[in-house]
């Protein structure tokens, strides 16, 4: 894999800022970490998801919600390049972090995915110890410094320190479900992106492990931007700034196309929304 020297590899200390948005409802005063241009992404031959043109705001929570199918996931993993190993998955238009094109020929996708990280439906903890799951990036990725300072750093800002300090040692797989996804985050944590990615973090925990891990996302925001997929409109109305509102169009082909319907504050879209799909769908109307 060759390495890069852009500056994906070193962490800017003051937020970038980039032109407004063409996207309907959002913002003229941007302060965006990442930039979605016209990006459309296929599967082959077939345009899963068309056109989308959103920002992605600093030290902020971006919700992604529509119905299933509408490509929520699709472009989620299209921000760090998580796409790239399916056969004949390919993103056109420009995905920006820091102003700098994700997909140009000299960027190295393993060092996108540290500066952005991804979290999962499923928690999935390496059958290892809990220690040795949060110090598992920091080894590959030769982080320097005491690891048993960056583990404790990682496991305190992801609130699962107090509950694991006595038992470090033992199996990330003894964990609960909402400690194991709390561990992930640690994990991801760990190595210091700047933007997390979460897949429907939440979809397969209890509500008291939801509302851990939400209140969590709101934390994180202090040193995080975060781009979370979510079935759940309730949870994207408490916990993000930023809603993303996406539907499947059908063309005349009868073949489906994920579309961005409407980008805004999430007061706003939930209140008083731009658009009528966006309407209809957050009031349970379609979808
Ligand atoms: N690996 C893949 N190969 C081919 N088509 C895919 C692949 N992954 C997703 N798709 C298709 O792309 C479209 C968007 O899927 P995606 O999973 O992104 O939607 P979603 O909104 O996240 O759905 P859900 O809410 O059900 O998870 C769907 O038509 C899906 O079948």
């Amino acid at each position: 894999m060759a390495s890069n020297d852009t500056n994906l590899t070193t962490r800017p200390s003051v937020a970038v800022h980039a032109p407004g948005t063409t996207v309907s409802g959002a913002d003229s005063a941007d302060s965006s970490v990442m930039q979605l241009r016209d990006v459309s992404v296929y599967y082959g031959s077939y345009e899963a998801v068309r056109g989308t043109t959103m920002p992605i705001q600093q030290n902020q929570v971006t919700a992604m919600i529509g119905p299933s199918g509408c490509g929520k996931s699709t472009v989620l993993r299209a921000l760090n390049r998580m796409n790239d190993p399916i056969p004949g998955a390919r993103v056109s238009g420009d995905v920006l972090f820091h102003g700098q094109d994700l997909y140009a020929k000299d960027i190295d996708p393993i060092q996108v995915r540290r500066r952005i990280g991804m979290v999962f439906q499923k928690p999935n903890p390496f059958p290892k110890s809990i220690y040795d799951n949060v110090a598992y990036g920091l080894r590959i990725n030769g982080i320097k410094g005491r690891l048993d300072d960056h583990v404790e750093e990682a496991l305190t800002k992801a609130a699962l320190w107090d509950e694991v300090k006595d038992k470090l040692r033992k199996s990330a797989l003894a964990l609960s479900g909402g400690q194991q996804q709390r561990l992930c985050i640690a994990r991801t944590i760990a190595v210091k992106p700047e933007v997390i990615l979460m897949d429907e973090p939440c979809s397969a925990l209890d509500p008291i492990a939801t509302a851990k891990i939400e209140d969590l996302i709101f934390e994180l925001t202090n040193d995080y931007t975060i781009v979370i997929v979510t079935h759940n409109m309730q949870q994207a109305a408490r916990v993000s700034h930023y809603t993303a509102f996406f539907t499947a169009e059908v063309d005349e082909a009868q073949e489906r196309h994920g579309r961005l319907v409407e980008f805004s504050q999430t007061g706003k879209l939930f209140t008083n929304p731009a658009d009528k799909r966006t309407e209809d769908y957050i009031t349970g109307r379609f979808g």
